[in-house]
C-alpha cells in the first residue's frame, strides 16, 4: 500500500549496468530460505567468503542481524514476517542496483512473500535457493537452543514446530545441507553462479 502522493521517480546518471561494468561482474540476491539451523547463515558467510576472495563485491544481509536494527519492531507473527520478507526485498533490490551481489539469509516461510520478491527483481536477479535439511536434522543441531525452547512451550509461533514453512516449489537451486558437508555445499552454489554467468 502506497501512502505518499505527489512523489516522482528520479533518476541517476549512472545506471546499475554501469555500476556491474565498473565491478566487472553481473549483481543478484542469492535468496537463502530454509528452517531454522538449516544451513543458511553458515552457507552465505561461506560462500561470501570465496565470492569475495574471487573480486566480487559482495554483502550479507541475515534476518538476526536485521531484526536488530532496521526491523526490530517485527515480531514472528504472519503479517510480521511478511513485513520483513517485503523490506529486505526492498533493501536487496537496491542493492543490486548498486551492482552488490547480495546473500540473504531469512527463514522466509512464505511462498507468496518469496514470490513477491522475486517479482521485484529483474530477469536472472533473484536466486532461490532452497537450504533444505530435515526437521529432525534441525533440531538435533539446534545450533541456538530455540528448538529446545519451542518444544519446552517457551517459544510460540516457532518455525517447523507450531509454525509453517513452505518449500520452494521451483528454486533455481536445492541444497541439501543434511547430506553433505559445508564444504560441498558451498561448491555447490558456486558452481551454479559459475555455470550461470554471474561470476564473469
Ligand atoms: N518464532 C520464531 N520462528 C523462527 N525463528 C525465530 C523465532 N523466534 C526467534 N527466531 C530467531 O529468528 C531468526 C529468524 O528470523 P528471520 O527474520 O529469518 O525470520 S522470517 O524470515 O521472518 O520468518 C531465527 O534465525 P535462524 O536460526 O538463523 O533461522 C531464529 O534465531
Ligand atoms: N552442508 C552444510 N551447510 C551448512 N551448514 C551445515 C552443513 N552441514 C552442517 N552444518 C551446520 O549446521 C548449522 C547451521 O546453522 P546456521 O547456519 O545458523 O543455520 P540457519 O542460519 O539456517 O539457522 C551450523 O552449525 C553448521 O556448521
Amino acid at each position: 500500500m502506497m501512502k505518499a502522493t505527489n512523489i516522482v521517480w528520479q533518476n541517476s546518471i549512472v545506471t546499475k549496468e554501469d555500476r556491474q561494468a565498473l565491478n566487472g561482474h553481473k549483481s543478484a540476491v542469492l535468496w537463502f530460505t530454509g528452517l531454522s539451523g538449516a544451513g543458511k547463515s553458515t552457507l552465505s558467510v561461506e560462500v561470501e567468503k570465496e565470492l569475495h576472495q574471487r573480486g566480487i563485491r559482495t554483502y550479507i544481509l541475515d534476518g538476526d542481524n536485521i531484526r536488530h536494527g532496521l526491523n526490530k519492531n517485527l515480531g514472528f507473527s504472519a503479517e510480521d514476517r511478511k513485513e520483513n520478507i517485503r523490506r529486505i526485498g526492498e533493501v536487496s533490490k537496491l542493492m543490486v542496483d548498486a551492482g552488490i551481489v547480495t546473500l540473504t539469509a531469512f527463514i522466509s516461510p512464505y511462498r507468496e512473500d518469496r514470490n513477491m520478491v522475486r517479482q521485484l527483481h529483474g530477469e536472472k536477479e533473484f536466486v532461490e535457493i532452497y537450504v533444505k535439511c530435515s526437521l529432525e536434522e534441525c533440531e538435533r543441531r539446534d545450533p541456538k537452543g530455540l528448538y529446545k525452547k519451542a518444544r519446552a512451550g517457551e517459544i510460540k509461533g516457532f518455525t517447523g514446530i507450531d509454525d509453517p514453512y513452505e518449500a520452494p516449489e521451483n528454486p533455481e537451486l536445492i541444497v541439501e545441507t543434511d547430506k553433505q558437508t559445508l564444504k560441498q555445499s558451498v561448491q555447490q552454489v558456486i558452481t551454479y553462479l559459475e555455470k550461470n554467468g554471474y561470476l564473469n
